[in-house]
């Protein structure tokens, strides 16, 4: 018997060193000695390895360090790492993949945790199939990741792995200038940030108000940073799943900052706005008329508004913007017993602001992590994801019902011409869909 005991990094997604207890007149176990990251030095019967590097034992990771650990040292590499992995995944569902399918699902998940952006791309493309094999390989690798989620949320001390942020502002706001300046900044600190674009706008319109042009250039280069354009083409539920999916896969990727970006004209943002840590919406120095677009109930969604473009000219306007966004954002329904939403004037250009703007936002999550609110918050949003789902299959299961799908374009054409009301139609189609199931 070996006792381990493990040191994390402060946010948890990297293992600084292993302790591992052995008794002093035994040899070092010559498995250790072949990984190259790994130095130690013996003192009696203590061993301190350090790791530099996350691949070497990623494996050893997942392991629960909240007590020394006691494990079967076991003088196989193999079979070792089996025995690990098994415990990293106690609950994954492996019934019914094939051994390719199985194969798959293992390079991707240890891909993505060794944090391989080509892993994570290729992970996110499989939870956005519609396909529903790969929805199935989608799953098993969803679940694996949520238990590595759940094994590193222990380590981190209940802490979660990354901030998610909710980025909505109008066409125009500056959003991707922003992006390019605040996840430069972030990535010159050291924190992996990535950024899903979501863009429901491609599936309505046939056009895409964030993909199309190229965006962020600069940190799309920046090996600490990923960009994944638009995540989701689809319904409304598809921005909950597979947005939803790609923050989770982004976290194990080990990503810290995870910024969802959307066009704040339609639905997204709201559907955004309940899976995200804090919501920020983006301005310009423009009022009233101007922002028309712009939905009324996103503005008291918003954690923190940041009025951007505050420079040359755009510095008076942007002023008054603030204040009358600080007043009344004053009547607005308190949210929260530690946070009052913030307005602040910051000029992505130029780059003021940008990092008081991050204080701010550390701010909110400290203080949100502290009362508790930000794990219940999460808690609840992941009971609406759920209903979310079930809302969405049920309604796709309805429309293709054999009871009901032939009977939808005659109603909807009576409920169009003001033959049956809209009340009725429902019940009739209802109706039919009960008998028929
Ligand atoms: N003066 C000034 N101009 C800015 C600032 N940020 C962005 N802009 C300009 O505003 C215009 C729109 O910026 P984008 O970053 O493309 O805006 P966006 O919100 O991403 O726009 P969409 O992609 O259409 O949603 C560009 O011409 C930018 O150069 C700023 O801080 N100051």
């Amino acid at each position: 018997m070996f006792f381990f005991l493990f040191k994390v990094s402060a946010n948890g997604n990297e293992l600084i060193s292993l302790l591992l207890l052995i008794p002093s007149k035994m040899k070092i176990p010559s498995l250790l000695l072949r990984f190259p990251h790994c130095y130690f030095s013996r003192r009696t019967c203590l061993t301190n390895f350090h790791f530099t590097s996350r691949a070497d034992f990623s494996c050893i990771e997942s392991l629960t360090p909240v007590h020394p650990y006691r494990a079967k040292w076991i003088c196989s590499s193999n079979r070792l790492r089996r025995e690990l992995c098994q415990q990293a995944a106690p609950d994954q569902q492996t019934e019914g993949l094939s051994d390719k399918e199985q194969r798959l699902v293992d390079r991707l998940y240890s891909g993505l945790i060794q944090g391989h952006r080509a892993c994570l791309a290729e992970a996110i493309t499989l939870v956005e199939s519609t396909q529903s094999r790969k929805k199935k390989i989608a799953q098993v690798l969803l679940q694996k990741v949520l238990s590595y989620h759940r094994e590193q949320e222990k380590l981190n001390q209940g802490k979660p792995l990354a901030f998610r942020v909710g980025l909505s502002g109008p066409p125009g706001a500056g959003k991707s200038t922003f992006i390019e300046c605040f996840g430069k900044m972030l990535t010159e600190r050291r924190y992996k940030v990535s950024v899903l674009a979501v863009d429901p706008s491609s599936s309505t319109s046939g056009g895409s108000l964030l993909g199309d042009k190229t965006r962020m250039t600069e940190l799309s280069r920046d090996m600490n940073a990923y960009i994944r354009p638009s995540p989701t083409r689809g319904t409304l539920g598809g921005v909950t799943r597979t947005t939803n999916e790609a923050i989770l896969l982004c976290e194990g990727g080990g990503y810290d900052v995870v910024l969802v970006e959307t066009v704040g004209v339609g639905q997204s943002e709201f559907a955004v706005a309940d899976m995200v840590d804090m919501f920020i919406l983006l301005l310009p120095p423009a009022g009233g008329d101007e922002l028309q677009g712009i939905k009324r109930g996103i503005i008291e969604m918003a954690d923190l508004v940041a009025i951007n473009k505050a420079d040359g000219d755009l510095i008076v306007p942007a002023r008054r913007i603030q204040a009358e966004y600080v007043s009344a954002m004053k009547l607005l329904r308190k949210r929260s017993k530690v946070w009052r939403p913030k307005v602040m004037r910051i000029s992505a250009k130029t780059g003021e602001g940008i990092s008081d703007m991050w204080d701010k936002m550390t701010e909110f999550r400290d203080l949100m992590l502290t009362s508790g609110e930000l794990i219940a918050k999460r808690r609840k949003q992941q009971k609406v994801w759920m209903w979310n789902l079930i809302q969405e299959n049920m309604l796709e299961h309805f429309r293709s019902h054999l009871a009901v799908k032939d009977k939808i374009p005659l109603l909807e054409e009576k409920v169009l011409s003001g033959v049956l009301s809209p009340g009725l139609a429902a019940d009739l189609l209802l109706k039919a869909f009960k008998d028929g199931l």
